[in-house]
C-alpha cells in the first residue's frame, strides 16, 4: 500500500506512524513523497490559496500514484470530493495552540511590545483581542526554522500547534499550552485525515480500522462550523468540539458533542463566541447551527471569503 504524504519531517512522521499501524494490521505500506504548493512557496498560505498542502496529494491519489492520502486535517478544504472517502479520523492529539517563548514566560507575562511569530490570522486576531499591546509578526516556515527564531531572539514567541512540535519530539519546547477560552484553535487542529479512493472498497474497509468515531464526530462539527461561514483554513475562525458526558431526566449518563467556536476580528477590535450541545451522531448539523448563530451575532463582516 502506498501512503502519499507531504514531505515536511511533522508529515513523514505523522504518515510513518499511520503506516505503521497499518502494516501492524498486516498491511505491509510504505510512503510516497509529494511536493505540495505550500512546499515550493514561502508566501503566506492565505494568498496561495485553499488546499496548497494538499491538492498535489489529492492529485497523486486521483492518479493511482498512490493509494492512500494522508493530510493533516486541518489544512483540508471543507468542499467535499465526491470520489474520495474519509477512510479513518484516527485519534486525535491535543489540539491546542502552544506559545513557545524564550525566557520561560507564559503569555500573561509577555511585556508588552513582545513581538511574536504567526502567519495565522485565527492566532493573531485572538492574541490581539487580548488587549496586551503585542506585536504580531508573519510566521512561515517548517517547525525548525519557526523554533529557530525564538532561540535566536528574532522573536520572543511563536504561537503554533501544540500537536506538530509533539508529532517531531519536541515537546519540550512548550512553554504553555494555551487555554481554549483565549486561544480556540482552528477547526480540525491535531487530527488526521486519512483518504482513499471511493471506489476501492477493499481500501474503505481496511482504513476504518484506524478511525476513532469521536474523533471524526469532533472534527465533522469542527469543520462544518468553517463550511457554513463559508469560511477557508485561513480564516480567523476557531472551532474546537469534545465528546463529554451530559445526564438525562433520569440521572442516567451519556455522551454528546460540545462544541464551541469563536469568529474575531483580524484587528482584534471584536471576538464573536458562541457554543452549543447536541447528538454525537448529529456533529453536522451541530456545526451549522452553531455557524448560523455566529452569523446572528454579526460574524459575516469579519470572515474573509473563500479564495
Ligand atoms: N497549516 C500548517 C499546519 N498544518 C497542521 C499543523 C500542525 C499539526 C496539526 O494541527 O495537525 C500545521 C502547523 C501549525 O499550525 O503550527
Amino acid at each position: 500500500m502506498r501512503i502519499g504524504t507531504r514531505g515536511s519531517q511533522l508529515a513523514t512522521t505523522q504518515a510513518q506512524d499511520i503506516a505503521d499501524r497499518l502494516t501492524a494490521n498486516g498491511h505491509p505500506a510504505e510512503l510516497v513523497i509529494i511536493t505540495t504548493a505550500g512546499d515550493t512557496s514561502t508566501a503566506p498560505v492565505a494568498q496561495i490559496g485553499v488546499g496548497v498542502f494538499t491538492t498535489a496529494i489529492r492529485q497523486a491519489l486521483r492518479a493511482g500514484e498512490c493509494d492512500v492520502a494522508i493530510h493533516s486535517y486541518k489544512d483540508l478544504p471543507t468542499e467535499p470530493e465526491a470520489d474520495f472517502t474519509m477512510g479513518a479520523v484516527p485519534t486525535r492529539v491535543d489540539p491546542r495552540d502552544a506559545l513557545v517563548s524564550k525566557g520561560g514566560m507564559v503569555l500573561g507575562e509577555l511585556p508588552s511590545g513582545s513581538v511574536i511569530g504567526t502567519s495565522s490570522p485565527r492566532r493573531a486576531a485572538q492574541l490581539r483581542a487580548l488587549g496586551l499591546g503585542l506585536e504580531i509578526r508573519p510566521l512561515r516556515g517548517n517547525l525548525d526554522s519557526r523554533l529557530g527564531k525564538v532561540a535566536s531572539g528574532e522573536l520572543d514567541a511563536i504561537v503554533v500547534a501544540r500537536a506538530g512540535l509533539v508529532r517531531i519530539g519536541r515537546a519540550d519546547a512548550v512553554t504553555e499550552a494555551l487555554d481554549p477560552l483565549v486561544m480556540l484553535s482552528a477547526p480540525a487542529q491535531g487530527a488526521l485525515a486519512v483518504e482513499c479512493r471511493s471506489d476501492d472498497a477493499e481500501l474503505v474497509r481496511i482504513l476504518a480500522e484506524l478511525d476513532d468515531p469521536s474523533t471524526r464526530a469532533a472534527v465533522d462539527a469542527e469543520r462544518a462550523v468553517l463550511a457554513a461561514l463559508e469560511a477557508g483554513c485561513t480564516a480567523p475562525v476557531g472551532a474546537l468540539a469534545e465528546v463529554v458526558e451530559s445526564i438525562d431526566e433520569d440521572g442516567r449518563i451519556f455522551a454528546e458533542l460540545s462544541l464551541r467556536a469563536v469568529v474575531a476580528a483580524e484587528d482584534g477590535s471584536e471576538t464573536i463566541r458562541a457554543s452549543a450541545v447536541g447528538p454525537v451522531e448529529r456533529a453536522d448539523e451541530l456545526g451549522r447551527n452553531l455557524a448560523a448563530e455566529l452569523l446572528e451575532l454579526g460574524a459575516a463582516p469579519l470572515v474573509p471569503k473563500r479564495a
